[in-house]
């Protein structure tokens, strides 16, 4: 079931949040694990359908190269990318990947200008990790157990992973 918020249909609520330039109040971020580090939780409920929260970061266009935090998409046939490297307190940038994901990211346009965005995709309840799907890649924690993670791993359109037996794998994230 979706709920607007304020009136505000998902979209809508995205938009005045990206303004806003914050994050809403019914999210928190804690550090799970040495493996998996920080991710993001929900407060309270979130229904299917809600805008949940804005990778906020640097955007770029053309290809300026990738870090664990940065996001690449293709908008208006050229490559952009958003850098969240900076340690800023947003918390799109904490948001960990799942194969079976509760959040979706998307693509808007606010001012003519490309913003990425998670919208749930299922019901999250109070406490349950917020996650989306990365891409269909081999990302090493996603592997058979006692690969070693891969150092300096990178999230974006095209994806290069160093896996510990010396396996480099290209692909690409999917953006609807
Ligand atoms: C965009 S950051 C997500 C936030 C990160 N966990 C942190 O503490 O800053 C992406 C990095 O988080 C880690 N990560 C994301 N999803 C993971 C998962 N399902 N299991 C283990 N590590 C994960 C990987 O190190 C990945 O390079």
């Amino acid at each position: 079931m979706m709920r607007s918020t304020r009136g505000l249909n998902p979209c809508q609520e995205a938009e005045r949040q990206i303004r806003m330039g914050k994050d809403k109040d019914n999210l928190r971020w804690e550090h799970i694990n040495t493996s998996k580090g920080r991710g993001v939780f929900a407060k309270s409920h979130i229904f299917k359908g809600a805008f949940i929260l804005q990778y906020r970061g640097i955007l770029r266009k053309g290809y300026s190269g990738t870090n664990d935090y940065s996001y690449h998409f293709r908008h208006g046939g050229s490559h952009y990318c958003i850098d969240a490297s900076s340690e800023d307190g947003s918390m799109g940038r904490l948001v960990n990947d799942d194969p079976k994901p509760n959040g979706k990211m998307k693509k808007m346009k606010v001012d003519g200008v490309p913003q990425l965005c998670i919208f749930a995709v299922k019901d999250i309840m109070e406490g349950q990790e917020i996650t989306y799907d990365y891409g269909g890649v081999d990302l090493p924690w996603r592997s058979s157990p006692g690969q070693e993670m891969a150092k300096g791993l990178h999230l974006g359109y095209e994806v290069s992973v160093w896996f510990s037996k010396n396996y480099s794998v290209t692909s690409q994230l999917g953006m609807t």
